[in-house]
């Protein structure tokens, strides 16, 4: 049984995802800089779930996994397995050792994850960079827990939106007239248009909020749901540490805040956050990848949603949850996910700095699933949902 999560992060590669880890050494990934400088673009993370309850009722804890340190791993085939008969026989092996970055045991906390993986990185994002974090593995292997976290147990996503809002307190920009625009561009809206985004918003939140008790009854993975308002949750507060070492002077600025929602799945991309996806009798229509001109790829007609505080992203993540492809096929436990040949979750954060310069930047957060609950899938077949996932995000054409 498979326990781990791949946690990969990114920068400042612009979505590049090509420069994916080989799959036996996942050690960072260099670039050479025009004077010579090595800089670090890519750290690739392993994290290790505890077992739960029913698998060590069924006996899985067969030291399958195994950290032999920090930054190296072995993964043995599970007794009865095909490899293991094989290797018996000799032909093949049973054993197979992958380093990483770094390595994150079942005892690893959320907050302890995020000060040893992102929060380094934050600083950069906040002062305009772009950054991708994604995370990968079979179903059940911890992505969602470790990107999203729980209520009481936020992952990244939730902390790195409470560092963003902490990081721009007292400087954010009300009004909703300054939106993203293509990929890299902001546009301002007239009267009529900032009524609408009104709208679309307060359709968002009406929903949320309808459905709130049952989503929480059901133990979602949504963090500070409805009751969070304000602009921080206390379970979140240790993350304003990333900020002391802020190195942009916000004290002129105004930021302003949008975030977007959307999942590849099976090479389509849906937008999460259209208020007429609620009702799961309307069938949904597939966005298009297209190009800003200057060879940027964007998704056209993507919903954005300003976001004033960490309550308000909170409800537009837990209302694009609602939507996603893998929250329907878990209710349908009959439905086979190995139909799902690839699922990728975004959600972006755009922020815009209103001075002299434009400072657009984005931190997707990511899930991929692998294709079968297998320790690992080939290295083929790994490449082949990251060069689909690639084409799909970087290679289509609009228009
Ligand atoms: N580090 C962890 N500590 C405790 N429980 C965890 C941890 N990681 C995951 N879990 C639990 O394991 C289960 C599966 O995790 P999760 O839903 O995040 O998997 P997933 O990879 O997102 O699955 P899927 O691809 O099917 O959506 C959940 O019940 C989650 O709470």
């Amino acid at each position: 049984m498979s326990t781990v999560v791949d946690l990969t992060f990114e920068e400042p590669v612009d979505m590049d995802l090509t420069c994916t880890a080989p799959p036996v050494s996942t050690s960072p990934q260099q670039i050479e800089t025009p004077g010579g400088a090595e800089q670090q673009t890519m750290r690739v993370y392993l994290r290790v779930r505890p077992f739960s309850k029913e698998e060590l009722c069924d006996n899985e804890d067969q030291d399958c996994v195994v950290i032999e340190n920090s930054q190296t791993v072995t993964l043995n085939a599970p007794k009865g397995s095909a490899t293991m008969k094989s290797s018996e026989k000799g032909v093949g092996t049973s054993l197979h050792k992958f380093s990483f970055s770094q390595i994150f045991g079942p005892e690893t906390t959320q907050a302890e994850l995020f000060e040893d993986t992102v929060k380094s990185q934050m600083s950069d994002f906040l002062d305009g960079k772009n950054a991708l974090i994604f995370s990968y593995g079979v179903t059940n292997a911890g992505k969602t827990f470790t990107i999203q976290g729980t209520p009481k147990d936020p992952g990244i996503l939730p902390r790195v939106l409470d560092a963003t809002f902490h990081h721009i307190e007292g400087n954010q920009y009300e009004g909703m007239d300054l939106k993203p625009y293509l990929r890299n561009d902001a546009q301002y809206l007239d009267p009529d248009q900032v009524k609408q985004e009104r709208s679309a918003k307060v359709a968002i939140f009406a929903s949320v909020k309808e459905e709130c008790d049952p989503l929480r009854a059901s133990g979602g993975s949504e963090f500070s749901p409805c009751a969070a308002s304000g602009r921080s949750s206390s379970s979140l507060s240790h993350s304003q540490t990333v900020l002391a070492s802020n190195p942009t002077d916000t004290s002129s600025s105004q930021f302003a805040l949008w975030v977007a929602f959307f999942e590849i799945y099976n090479e389509c991309v849906y937008d999460l956050l259209q208020p007429s996806l609620c009702s799961k009798s309307k069938k949904r229509s597939a966005l298009r990848v297209c190009d800003d001109g200057a060879g940027n790829a964007y998704v056209k007609d993507l919903r954005w949603v300003n976001i004033q505080n960490l309550g308000e992203a909170s409800k537009v993540l837990q209302f694009g949850n609602k939507n996603r492809s893998a929250a329907a096929t878990k209710m349908n436990q009959s439905s086979s996910r190995r139909q799902v040949l690839n699922l990728f979750t975004h959600f972006c954060i755009w922020w815009h700095l209103l001075s002299s310069k434009l400072i657009p930047a984005f931190i997707p957060a990511t899930g991929l699933n692998l294709p079968s609950p297998r320790v690992s899938c080939s290295t083929k077949t790994k490449r082949g949902l990251l060069a689909n996932i690639r084409e799909a995000v970087t290679h289509r054409r609009g228009d």
